[in-house]
């Protein structure tokens, strides 16, 4: 990795550096997935079926995995990796369940009573990708919050392995979480499914789950069509930045870079560090440590669009940091709690030396499916508020009505809406003097 220097660099050659690795979600997705959704819609479970064998190279006869086949999958998984599970599973609910939306009520006028009142989605459907890797901690992240929401229906969709079958740790942690309608189905297609519904896969409410760029594209085009289903974010391809001083150490920097490299050849990880000595420790160790990865040549892609800067000072690395708004931000710094303040756009940021990023994907109990391409401007990632609605209920008295009816007839005929107005005034003419 070429090592930049931020003062060096103009404007557009700071932009190029920083430029997200797009090339995956160019005009092909697009039209590609257009095409995969239009097939769903019109021909469900057998437009499911040929695309499966087409890219994923598997032949899937029953599309959904029943909780017995869930059941025997996770009984015959190595008993570290079901421990482990329901070890990551304890602490992502204790972390998620003190973030649940509380209902709350509050009189804002003698007589007027507003509440909000919060209820589970109906039907969620959650994607758990699996097309490099499958990713039995994405279950558990969407599993989770759905169940503490009390979502009575959850849907999962994960693509099949070349046999036909699912992977028995997404199983173990579907079963986990509670979850009973298992189909096998990834892609675009599995967002086509769970966004319209098929003979077999139900349609859902909201859609939440990340995935590569053809997923991403299946729930930005299925979410903006009318009368579609809701979507979580925007939780593409992996990426992380991270902040260094002098003192940090290179080995875990590299470390961390290569960890979210490994995702995707479309990943992308960025070193920001006011120490070149450092820039040119975690270039070297970066070489040193890709070498003996078993996914090497993936990571080795991502790294041809990520970036090594050493920037004038800390405070322009947070600045830069701020702008570009990573999934993952880890402050490799000696004073790292007292450089949050300063942190307004991020994912989800991991402090010191001793905090790896993995860490928030399997078991510190944060939530993995976070905002990437920049969304971290606009969204945090993935709560148990997400699988929830909050409805705002009221009631007023007549002596409410009285007290703020006047308040609305001024503003209603600021509008000219006169129906509007009518509604209070025939209802005040009726109630004046009543308590
Ligand atoms: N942002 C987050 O929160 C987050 C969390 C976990 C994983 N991720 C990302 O999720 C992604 C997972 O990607 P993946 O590919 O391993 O699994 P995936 O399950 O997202 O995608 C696999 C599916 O992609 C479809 N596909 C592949 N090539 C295609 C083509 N040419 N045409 C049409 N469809 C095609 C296939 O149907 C296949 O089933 C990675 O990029 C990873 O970084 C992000
Ligand atoms: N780092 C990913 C989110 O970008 C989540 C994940 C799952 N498994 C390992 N990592
Ligand atoms: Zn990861």
């Amino acid at each position: 990795m070429n090592v930049l220097t931020w003062d060096e660099l103009d404007d557009t050659q700071r932009a190029e550096a920083l430029r997200r690795g797009t090339a995956a979600a160019g005009p092909e997705v697009t039209a590609g997935v257009t095409d995969i959704l239009a097939q769903v819609r019109e021909r469900g479970d057998d437009a499911l079926r040929e695309l499966t064998a087409r890219l994923d190279g598997a032949t899937v006869a029953d599309l959904r995995v029943t909780p017995q086949e869930r059941d025997t999958a996770a009984a015959a998984l190595d008993a570290d990796l079901r421990a482990a599970i329901t070890e990551a599973a304890g602490r992502i609910r204790t972390f998620h369940e003190a973030g649940m939306q509380q209902g709350y009520a509050v009189e804002t006028a003698p007589g007027v009573v507003c509440e909000r009142v919060v209820r589970p989605i109906r039907r969620v459907g959650l994607y758990v990708p699996a097309g490099s890797a499958p990713l039995p901690s994405t279950a558990l992240m969407l599993g989770v919050p759905a169940q503490l929401a009390g979502c009575p229906e959850v849907v999962l969709c994960t693509p099949p392995r070349p046999d036909g079958t699912a992977d028995p740790a997404v199983l173990a942690a579907a079963a986990e979480c509670g979850i009973e309608q298992i189909y096998l189905v990834g892609g675009a297609q599995a967002i086509a499914a769970m966004a319209y519904g098929t003979e077999t896969v139900p349609a859902c409410d909201k859609l939440f789950g990340p995935g590569n760029a053809w997923v991403t594209e299946a729930k930005r085009q299925v979410s903006t069509a009318e009368g579609g289903p809701g979507i979580d974010l925007p939780a593409g391809p992996s990426e992380v930045l991270v902040i260094a001083d002098a003192g940090a150490d290179a080995e875990f920097v590299a470390a961390d870079l290569l960890s979210q490299a490994e995702h995707g050849p479309d990943s992308q990880v960025v070193l920001l560090t006011d120490s070149r000595a450092l820039a040119v420790a975690v270039a070297t160790q970066v070489e040193e440590q890709v070498e003996s990865l078993p996914r090497a040549d993936i990571a080795r892609k991502a790294l041809a669009s990520s970036r090594l800067v050493v920037t004038p000072d800390l405070a322009t690395a947070v600045e830069v940091s701020n702008d570009y708004a990573p999934e993952h931000l880890i402050l490799a710094l000696r004073d790292a709690s007292d450089w949050v303040p300063r942190i307004d756009r991020a994912g989800s940021v991991f402090l010191g030396d001793h905090t790896p990023e993995t860490l928030g994907d399997y078991c510190s109990g944060t939530n993995h499916v976070l905002p990437t391409a920049g969304a971290a401007r606009f969204t945090g990632g993935v709560n148990v508020g997400a699988f929830q609605i909050a409805m705002t209920v009221q009631r007023a008295t007549p002596q409410g009505l009285a007290a703020v009816g006047p308040c609305a007839v001024t503003l209603s005929e600021a509008e000219s809406l006169h129906a509007h107005q009518r509604a209070v005034t025939r209802r005040l003419a009726r109630t004046q003097g009543q308590p």
